[in-house]
């Protein structure tokens, strides 16, 4: 037996007997020198950071184009840290599965420090105000979800959190957004440092999202008169701070207890998956699938690691902002996001076998060929149409990686302005589209609403995936039951689909709210609506 330690990375034939590859540099050498001289801080340790992120670190490494490691910094969930982190030394164990089911193992030690962010650990908060006053520090990377950018609730008022933060100023801060505007304004105040701050989370502009929650809270620091005026100045000259846009794309689900059983079979001891109290899926290894892409906006004033050599498009932002539009607001993600909720309803437990019904099959074609396609402009980089086929032929039906319609119905609220909404609106404003054609779209909006009932298809109730609307969104379907007509559902509905926070724009102004009534309608007839409503409109 042995383990994901570095005591045990020394014991190479037992690591090669189980064909895992091991870091092929002096990961004591990366540490030493990170430590004195940071490069790269990513906020959110979760499981696309260690599956994706720091294996382009690593691999830079390898080839000697990089001579620092990354520093792995949680704002949230401080379970991560001390869970699976501390106990295996910051290693972490990438398993990657192809279509055939060939395993590729590898251990990556790329990742040099993990820091808790937040005032309460003082020791970490200390070193990340260093690291940040560091000249050497050259980018700052996000994977924070969606939500983790928000200031504003619902009804467009801040956050608890935020609004604390923005009353008490830079000194303790709360919020994900005061912790990072605070450590930019260490950074201000350390000589008004350059440096770039690059939001890899799927949200559309994610740039221009992160620059406006940072720079909003600046401002209300500016006025209250905790910051000088020209730290809002600094964050918005982008000769010296950068947010470059981006698009990222690899499919990292939930730690699977197949590969969690295929490592203990080699050999390795405390393999085990946890759910932390924050809901983060999480475990020593990560797996994952050999398709990745990783577009960024090439603007890095104070410098940056060649990540094109590590396969990473380094481009303008108009190719980062086409690219994400086909991956995130079309051909993947709203696919993934009628899959989740469609899966949830109907009993699924995995895509890939979701994508084995051909109804479920039809919806995604439809909703990506048909619908998606109109509105895509190709980013050159990638070509649309090929990336659609090999989504749905390729990658979502891959039975190694065992993705499930629960992860991804995750924040479902926070995606279906990106997913959906972005596409309703360039068919409302387009002169040459008819957004009341729109038949697939509105299903799968149909579906989501039949989802916030929380009673799949067999008429069970399920456990809906965390989502911060949640309780307020389930209010607007109390009282609904399956089997019962309605008179007055597109009014009782109305708060939600009026609601340009969930869906970028008025559903009733722009014509669709009718549709999406009559489908959810049909899906609440009983037993079997939903598959019943889906059949019929894939058809
Ligand atoms: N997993 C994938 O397949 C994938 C692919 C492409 C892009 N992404 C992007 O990366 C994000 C994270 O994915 P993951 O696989 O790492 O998920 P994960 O559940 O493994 O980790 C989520 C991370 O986000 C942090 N987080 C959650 N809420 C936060 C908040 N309010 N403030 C600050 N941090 C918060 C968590 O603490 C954790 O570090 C996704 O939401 C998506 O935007 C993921
Ligand atoms: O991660 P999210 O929450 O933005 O969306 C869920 C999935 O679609 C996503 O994680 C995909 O796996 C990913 O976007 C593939 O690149």
């Amino acid at each position: 037996m042995f383990e994901l330690k570095k005591k045990d990375i020394s014991k190479q034939d037992l690591w090669q007997k189980a064909n895992i590859v091991l870091p092929q540099f002096d990961v004591e050498k990366i540490e030493n020198a990170t430590y004195q001289n940071p490069v790269w801080v990513h906020f959110g340790a979760g499981n696309i950071f260690r599956g994706y992120i720091a294996a382009i670190a690593q691999n830079l490494i390898e080839r000697g184009e990089l001579n620092r490691g990354v520093i792995a910094v949680e704002l949230f969930d401080y379970e991560i840290i001390d869970r699976i982190y501390k106990p295996y030394d910051n290693l972490c164990l990438v398993v990657t599965s192809d279509a055939k089911g060939n395993l590729e193992k590898r251990v990556i030690a790329s990742i040099t420090e993990e820091l808790k962010c937040d005032k309460s650990f003082e020791a970490d908060w200390q070193r990340l105000c260093k690291i940040f006053e560091s000249s050497t520090l050259e980018l700052v990377t996000f994977t924070i979800t969606e939500k983790g950018y928000n200031l504003f609730g619902l009804k467009g008022d801040y956050l608890p959190a935020v609004k604390e933060d923005i009353e008490n100023g830079p000194q303790s801060p709360k919020s994900s957004m005061g912790k990072v505007a605070a450590l930019a304004y260490v950074r201000y105040k350390s000589g008004r440092k350059p440096v770039a701050y690059v939001s890899l989370d799927n949200c559309s502009k994610n740039g221009e999202k992160l620059q406006s929650s940072i720079l909003q809270i600046a401002k209300e620091w500016a006025k209250r008169g905790f910051v000088e005026e020209d730290f809002v100045e600094y964050l918005n000259d982008s000769s010296v701070v950068s947010f470059p846009w981006s698009m990222i794309d690899k499919i990292v689900p939930r730690p699977s207890e197949r590969i969690k059983e295929l490592l203990e079979k080699d050999g390795l001891k405390n393999m085990n998956i946890i759910c932390t109290s924050k809901n983060t899926y999480i475990a020593p290894f990560v797996n994952t699938e050999k398709a990745q892409y990783l577009v960024i906006e090439d603007s890095f004033p104070n410098g940056r690691p060649p990540l094109e050599k590590a396969g990473v498009f380094m481009t303008d932002r108009k190719t980062v902002e086409d690219s994400e539009r086909m991956k995130v607001q079309t051909c993947l993600n709203p696919l993934h996001t009628a899959l989740a909720i469609f899966g949830c309803l109907l009993g699924y437990k995995t895509i890939y076998e979701e994508v084995k019904d051909e109804h479920l099959k039809r919806l995604i074609e439809k909703i990506g060929y048909d619908e998606g396609l109109k509105v895509v402009v190709d980013p050159k980089i990638i070509n649309p149409r090929e990336y659609i086929r090999e989504v749905i032929e390729e990658r979502f039906p891959n039975p190694y990686i065992p993705d499930t319609p629960q992860r991804i119905a995750t924040d479902t609220s926070q995606k279906m302005p990106i997913r959906f909404g972005e596409t309703i609106k360039a068919y409302a404003e387009s002169p040459d589209l008819d957004v009341k054609g729109l038949k697939y779209i509105p299903l799968v909006i149909a579906g989501w609403l039949r989802y916030l009932m929380c009673i799949d298809d067999e008429g069970k109730t399920f456990d809906p995936s965390p989502d911060p609307l949640l309780p307020e969104l389930k209010k607007h379907l109390d009282g609904i039951e399956l089997g019962r007509e309605y008179e007055n559902l597109e009014e009782k509905l109305r708060p939600i689909l009026t609601n340009e926070v969930i869906f970028r724009v008025d559903l009733f102004e722009v014509g669709l709210s009718q549709r999406v009534v009559e489908y959810f309608k049909e899906m609440i007839q009983g037993i079997g609506a939903v598959k019943k409503t889906l059949q019929k409109y894939v058809n």
